[in-house]
């Protein structure tokens, strides 16, 4: 082989390689490439043993755990999946059912303004993110409803990356980003005009404590809605395949237990919330949340591969590997659960805090 033909091959293999793990399977959003994956704010070669720790949570029967523990078992969930799920999803850590003939990009934003939508928000107004990851439904709401959003969430890698976001979106002055835990938020008694959550709720130990913490910072009179991970009246606890997929669930998705369906009006009005609507979007006519799952099979495997090599490199942190086998297997999970019905992400619900207290 002469040195010209080494030459074109060479770059011909250099550009390909390129193309596959820079170019091929970012995000639609884009934010995150392969190269650039980390641990969050675990250092690099903590990710192996930070992943086994997460995983000894799910080793002990649930009785055993504290709830206390569960808000840092949370956040060293999402150090582990935050950059994996920027990259291989976007900015927005949410489901949404699929518009026919609209983009998996639209399809979000139209279900995250629809969540303003829902508790009349005025521009100047200034509402909660419960659980705002790195602040994709931030932005759609605060550019959609011209609102100033504050969120809040409890992972310190997320804080940071979404305020990066905000600034180089240009929102960054309608947009807030704080770290703590929903479960005790910084905030003063009747400070907001409205708050929403969007698929967060679902990790706090118990519903009624997080409800009671947005009651107490919501003004009275103003809206809140939230969609929630539940397991809906198809589920059938008996049935040990139902069991496995919702267990499944809990495992990949960091939470302490999936409630049903019926669990979260009741637990509203505990609190002391009007519940002014519930729906589970994802029932018919909605289309199927799953399939962006489903059809991304191919694009699974790729950025399998694209990790094996970038962990085998020493560019991605090792543990890396099996954090993506984790979220691989999860997923399926996800969508066996959207397929029998027995599971939705979408359950809405949205609540008032009256006027007045209401004597219980
Ligand atoms: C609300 C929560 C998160 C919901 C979703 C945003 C995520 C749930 C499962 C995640 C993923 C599964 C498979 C990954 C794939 C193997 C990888 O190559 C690219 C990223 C995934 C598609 C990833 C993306 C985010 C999810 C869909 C929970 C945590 C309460
Ligand atoms: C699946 S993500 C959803 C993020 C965002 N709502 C979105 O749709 O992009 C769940 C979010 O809830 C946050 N969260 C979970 N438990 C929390 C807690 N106890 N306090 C604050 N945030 C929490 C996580 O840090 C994460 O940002």
């Amino acid at each position: 082989m002469d040195s010209l033909t080494l030459f074109c091959t060479g770059a011909v293999l250099a550009g390909g390689l390129y193309w596959f793990v820079c170019i091929l399977g970012p995000a639609e959003q884009k934010g995150k490439r392969a190269v650039d994956l980390s641990g969050g704010s675990i250092s690099s070669e903590n990710v192996q043993d930070q992943y086994k720790q997460y995983w000894s949570f799910f080793r002990r029967p649930k009785e055993i755990e504290t709830a206390e523990k569960v808000p840092d078992f949370v956040d060293t969930f999402y150090n582990l999946v935050t950059d994996i799920y920027e990259w291989g999803w976007g900015q927005s850590f949410h489901f949404s059912p699929a518009y026919p003939g609209k983009s998996h990009r639209d399809a979000t934003r139209l279900h995250e303004e629809m969540a303003v939508d829902l508790i009349y928000v005025k521009p100047g107004d200034r509402i909660l993110d419960a659980g705002c990851g790195v602040g994709g439904p931030m932005r759609a709401i605060a550019a959609h409803s011209r609102a100033n959003v504050v969120g809040i969430t409890i992972n310190e890698y997320q804080v940071n990356r979404a305020k990066a976001h905000n600034k180089k979106a240009g929102l960054d002055s309608l947009c807030e980003v704080v770290c703590g835990n929903f479960l005790e938020m910084p905030f003063p008694d009747n400070s907001f005009d409205g708050a929403y959550s969007i698929e967060a709720t679902c990790h706090a130990p118990k519903l009624e404590e997080v409800y009671a913490e947005i009651f107490r910072v919501m003004k009275p009179g103003s809206l809140y809605v939230s969609y929630e991970w539940v397991t809906t009246d198809k589920f059938n606890a008996d049935d040990p395949e139902h069991v496995e997929v919702i267990q499944g669930i809990e495992r990949g998705d960091a939470l302490p237990g999936l409630r049903r369906y019926s669990d979260i009006a009741e637990t509203a009005r505990k609190v002391g919330f009007e519940v002014v609507k519930e729906r589970d979007l994802a029932k018919p006519p909605s289309q199927p949340w799953w399939t962006r799952l489903k059809m991304g099979r191919l694009a699974y495997w790729r950025n399998h591969i694209v990790i094996i090599v970038l962990a085998a490199l020493g560019i991605a942190p090792k543990g890396t590997v099996d954090v993506h086998e984790m979220l691989f297997k999860t997923a399926d999970f996800l969508t066996r659960g959207g397929e029998s019905g027995i599971f939705s992400p979408m359950h809405m619900i949205l609540c008032r805090k009256p006027e007045s207290p209401t004597s219980t």
